[in-house]
Formats: structure tokens, C-alpha cells, sequence
């Protein structure tokens, strides 16, 4: 199953912020979205779960039309945005990862089951009874993305998700994308600096100006980064 969106139009007003992009991202895909402050990233993979609503041009989300069926698309698109003070819900860490599942209606168990997972995977198991007012930039980032795991979606997207993380941080969260995306969900990492992700990525879609400029496989697109803005790596590129 995938993430689709075909010929998708977005304004603000009379700006067009995604113009008439088609983009489908398959299961298990690690996908890097980069590009220039202001080119449409955040707009585009905000009609992924049906936070926006297209202006012309289609979402879909695992073969239903996202703003036909908002819940499904919710439930299956794990969301982590930039700001992630905003998504906390609970007063506790442990208390807002389990928000999610509880709404889901699992049994208490598998709840539990599912922050302890959620919140060992991003170094924070030690955590559950820390305000989530206290946190640190890095444990915040961290405490969202723990949320939107144990909601165990088919398709994660994180929005800027290293900004604040220290590299022992950006190591246990870049591990268990890489361990997700192996075991079938697909990731989205929106971001303008690529240096330190693009060798775990399957393909780099680079947006400018609301469009998709470049698309392909890390080694075939490191030499066009540059030249839209996208902070890649100097050193040369291994062959993969
Ligand atoms: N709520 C809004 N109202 C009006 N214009 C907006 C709004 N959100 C974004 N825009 C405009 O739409 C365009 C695309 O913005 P968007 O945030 O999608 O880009 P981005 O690539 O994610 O940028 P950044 O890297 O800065 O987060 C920009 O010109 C931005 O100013």
C-alpha cells in the first residue's frame, strides 16, 4: 500500500504553496523530502493524514482518499511536527504516549506494552513520569516521535526531527527509522539538511517553489542538492 498524491494543488490565498504535484511513496520506503525554507514541504505531507484539504488533485493513503475517510488516514499516518509542544496532550511523557492507543481503545496491557516499546526506542524509557513542560528540545522531539510509534502507523512522517538532537539522540531515533522502514512502514523525514541522513535514504524528493524538482536515489541526486538549496554532504558519495 502507498502514499499518493496526484496533480495536488495547494494555496494560501492567492499563493500556491504545492503546485500540481504527483508523488506516490510505497511501503517500507525511506523517503527524504528536502528543500529550500518556504518550498512546500510541510504543506505537501500535511494532506498525507487530511490536515489540509487540496485545492485541485488527490491524496490517497493506502488506496482510500484521504479527505473522503480524515480517520483512516489519521490512524495510518503517524505525524511529528516541527513544533512537536504543540501535538503533547498530557501532562507526563508516559501519560502522552499512551493517549493515542487509549483512544484506540486497546487493552491496558497492550498499552503499556506499546510506551515501553515506544519510549525505549527513542532513549527515553527511564522518562514516563517526567513532565512533559520540563523537557529539554531533544527529549521533547523524541517524546513526540515515541507518540506517534505507538500508534504503530503503516506510514511515519517526521517534520524537521533532528533539530535540537544531540548525535546519541539522532542515532537512536535515525536506528529505529531505519528498523521501521526495513519491517514495511514508510518514513518521511521533511528536512533542509540532509548531511547526516542521506546515506539511509531510499530516494530524495526535493521540492522548490511548490514543486518536486528532483526524485530519485541519494546517489544519483547528491549532486543536484546544492543547487536548490538542500545541505548535502562534501565528502564524495559511496557507491551503493
Ligand atoms: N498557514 C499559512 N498561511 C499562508 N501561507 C502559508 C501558510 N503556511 C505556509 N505558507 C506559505 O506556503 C509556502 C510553503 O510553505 P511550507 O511551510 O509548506 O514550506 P516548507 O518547505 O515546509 O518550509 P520550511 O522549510 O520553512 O518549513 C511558503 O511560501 C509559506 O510562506
Amino acid at each position: 500500500m502507498t502514499v499518493r498524491a496526484e496533480s495536488l494543488v495547494h494555496r494560501y490565498g492567492d499563493s500556491v504553496a504545492v503546485d500540481d504535484v504527483t508523488l506516490e511513496i510505497p511501503d517500507g520506503e525511506f523517503v527524504l523530502l528536502a528543500g529550500a525554507n518556504g518550498s512546500g514541504k510541510t504543506t505537501l505531507v500535511r494532506h498525507f493524514n487530511g490536515l489540509l484539504e487540496p485545492d485541485a488533485g488527490e491524496v490517497f493513503v493506502d488506496g482510500l482518499s484521504v479527505p473522503e475517510n480524515p480517520v483512516a488516514a489519521r490512524t495510518a499516518v503517524g505525524m511529528v511536527f516541527q513544533d512537536p509542544r504543540d501535538q503533547f496532550v498530557a501532562a507526563t511523557v508516559g501519560a502522552d504516549v499512551a493517549f493515542g492507543p487509549e483512544n484506540l481503545g486497546l487493552p491496558r496491557e497492550e498499552i503499556d506494552k506499546r510506551v515501553r516499546d515506544a519510549l525505549d526506542a527513542v532513549n527515553l524509557s527511564g522518562e514516563a513520569d517526567a513532565r512533559v513542560d520540563e523537557l529539554s528540545g531533544g527529549e521533547r522531539e523524541r517524546a513526540a516521535v515515541a507518540g506517534a510509534l505507538a500508534m504503530r502507523p503503516t506510514h511515519l512522517v517526521l517534520d524537521e526531527p533532528f533539530t535540537g538532537l544531540d548525535a546519541p539522540a539522532r542515532e537512536a531515533v535515525l536506528d529505529r527509522l531505519e528498523s521501521l522502514s526495513e519491517s514495511g512502514t514508510s518514513v518521511v523525514v521533511v528536512t533542509h539538511d540532509v548531511r547526516d541522513v542521506l546515506e539511509l535514504a531510499d530516494r530524495v524528493v526535493v521540492m522548490a517553489g511548490g514543486s518536486v524538482v528532483v526524485d530519485g536515489t541519494p546517489d544519483r541526486t547528491v549532486g543536484e542538492l546544492a543547487a536548490h538549496d538542500v545541505r548535502a554532504p562534501c565528502r564524495p558519495f559511496p557507491d551503493r
